[in-house]
């Protein structure tokens, strides 16, 4: 076994899945020995991925040593859990090829998953895998392509090879940071997509919403040492099309939810929550204007309601574009 899928969500599932019809044998890992059981009995993982079976060749266990010969473990826990994870389990860790595959910015301390990864494991190869794509539509063998961002340029062209299949597409970049932040900002704008949505605003509204969007993005990921090019390609911009105009997204579901002033189910993996309020962060320490994510924050933080964010936004001076 070469590969293993550590956090067996909707997304590391999907990945098991997709790699294991390339061939070989692939693990995957979750925490939980329940789950583990049902998985092995059912041959499914009807929790987080109904409906997707999993090959024989996926090897499932809540046992990190079972995958001790795995060279290349793909990370798929939520971001604001990684932190903790990879602290917890460094001694299994380091010193492999370490693929992060979660988006945003961790709350505590600003950092993205390759500078999380990389402070616990520093012997490590460290990549991030990123850009448009639902869990639902690898699983379904759907035609996919993704962003392998690796500072290691051998190393990420090794990784763009072992991890890529004939309909997991893979493009590679050494802007980790662009890739990442890509991947982090626009999951926030996601959620304003959907509260412009689900408060009726129309898609008009929608259209304004992402590209403005976009450029607050491109602005702070320029501002953190990211390129134009990487926020231009599928971990940027692709993704942002994909999440704001989806409703399989859980980001733009949440923030449909919001604009009409309904609950949400609070156990529902929604990464642009914490990561507007990261990005915030963040982006006042830059001196960097991001109204749209702090207005995001402020909104999830309940601080304001969707009425006063849209006159908040609307009111603010005309500028040239
Ligand atoms: N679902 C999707 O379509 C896609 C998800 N992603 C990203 O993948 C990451 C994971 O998302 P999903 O798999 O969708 O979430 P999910 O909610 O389906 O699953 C998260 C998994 O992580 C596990 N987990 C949580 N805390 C843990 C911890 N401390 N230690 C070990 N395991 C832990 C949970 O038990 C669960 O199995 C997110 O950052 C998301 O943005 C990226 C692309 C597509
Ligand atoms: O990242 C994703 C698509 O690329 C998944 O989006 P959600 O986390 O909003 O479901």
């Amino acid at each position: 076994m070469s590969v293993a899928v550590l956090g067996a969500g909707a997304f590391g599932t999907a990945l098991a899945i997709a790699l294991a019809r390339n061939g070989g044998h692939v693990g995957l890992w979750s925490r939980d020995p329940d789950h583990v059981a049902t998985m092995r009995a059912t041959g499914r993982n009807d929790r987080r991925l109904p409906g997707a079976d999993l090959p024989a060749n996926i090897t499932v266990s809540d046992q990190l040593a079972d995958f001790s010969g795995a060279g290349t473990l793909l990370l798929a826990v939520p971001m604001q859990r990684l932190d903790g994870f990879v602290r917890d389990h460094a001694t299994v860790l380091d010193g492999r090829a370490l693929v992060a595959c979660c988006k945003g910015i961790d709350l505590t301390s600003g950092r993205g998953p390759t500078a999380i990864v990389a402070a616990a494991c520093p012997r490590a190869t460290v990549a991030i895998l990123t850009g448009p794509s639902f869990a639902a539509d690898i699983a379904r063998g759907l035609p996919t392509a993704l962003t392998l961002a690796c500072a290691d340029a051998a190393a990420g062209e090794s990784l763009q090879a072992q991890l890529s299949t004939p309909v997991l597409r893979l493009y590679r970049t050494e802007d980790v940071a662009g890739a990442e932040l890509g991947g982090a900002l626009k999951n926030v704008i996601a959620i304003a997509a959907g509260v412009v949505i689900g408060g009726g605003l129309g898609d008009s509204a929608r259209a304004a919403l992402m590209t403005r969007g976009f450029a607050e993005m491109s602005r702070l990921a320029l501002a953190l040492g990211g390129r134009a090019e990487t926020l231009a390609g599928l971990s940027g911009f692709g993704d942002l099309v994909l999440t704001c105009t989806s409703t399989q997204s859980r980001n733009f579901r949440f923030g449909q939810a919001l604009g009409a002033g309904q609950a949400f189910d609070t156990t529902t993996t929604v990464e642009g929550a914490a990561t507007a309020e990261a990005a915030s962060a963040l982006a006042e320490r830059m001196g960097v204007d991001v109204p749209v994510t702090r207005m995001v924050a402020a909104l999830v933080r309940g601080q304001v309601s969707v009425p006063q964010a849209v006159e908040a936004l609307l009111s603010r001076p005309l500028k040239k574009e």
